[in-house]
């Protein structure tokens, strides 16, 4: 199966279930795995026919920066849907990280695959 992949996305956002954490911004981490068959791009070196990692890390930036969120699960939920529904990818692996989040834990995070191939 063909992947484009995108790796240690870095978001500052409002997130977090605690009352403090929703004055401050934090940082998550999101690497996503994408099913798509890269080769039509390959054969015709046509952007046309790529997933633009670069459009998805941008929109999905946006998105996750509009409202406040609570739970990281969330952020991986929202993440998986947006992809699938708006840049037609069948089948989608999110990993949502959160740095810091614990005191003695370097980091935490959530990992969710959605759709099918
Ligand atoms: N499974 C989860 N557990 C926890 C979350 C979360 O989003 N998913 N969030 C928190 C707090 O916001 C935490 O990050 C503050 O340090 C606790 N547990």
């Amino acid at each position: 199966m063909d992947k484009v992949l995108i790796r240690g996305l870095s978001i500052d956002t409002v997130i977090g279930i605690y009352e403090w954490e929703k004055q401050i911004h934090q940082t998550l981490v999101i690497d996503l795995d994408m099913a798509w068959d890269n080769r039509a791009a390959a054969a015709g070196d046509d952007y046309e026919h790529a997933l633009c990692y670069e459009t998805v890390s941008n929109r999905l930036t946006a998105l996750i920066t509009e409202d406040p969120i609570e739970l990281i699960e969330t952020v991986a939920e929202m993440v998986a849907r947006c992809v699938m529904d708006e840049f037609n990818v069948p089948w989608v692996k999110v990993t949502v990280m959160k740095p810091g989040a614990v005191k003695h834990a370097q980091s935490v995070g959530v990992e969710i695959e959605r759709g099918h191939i």
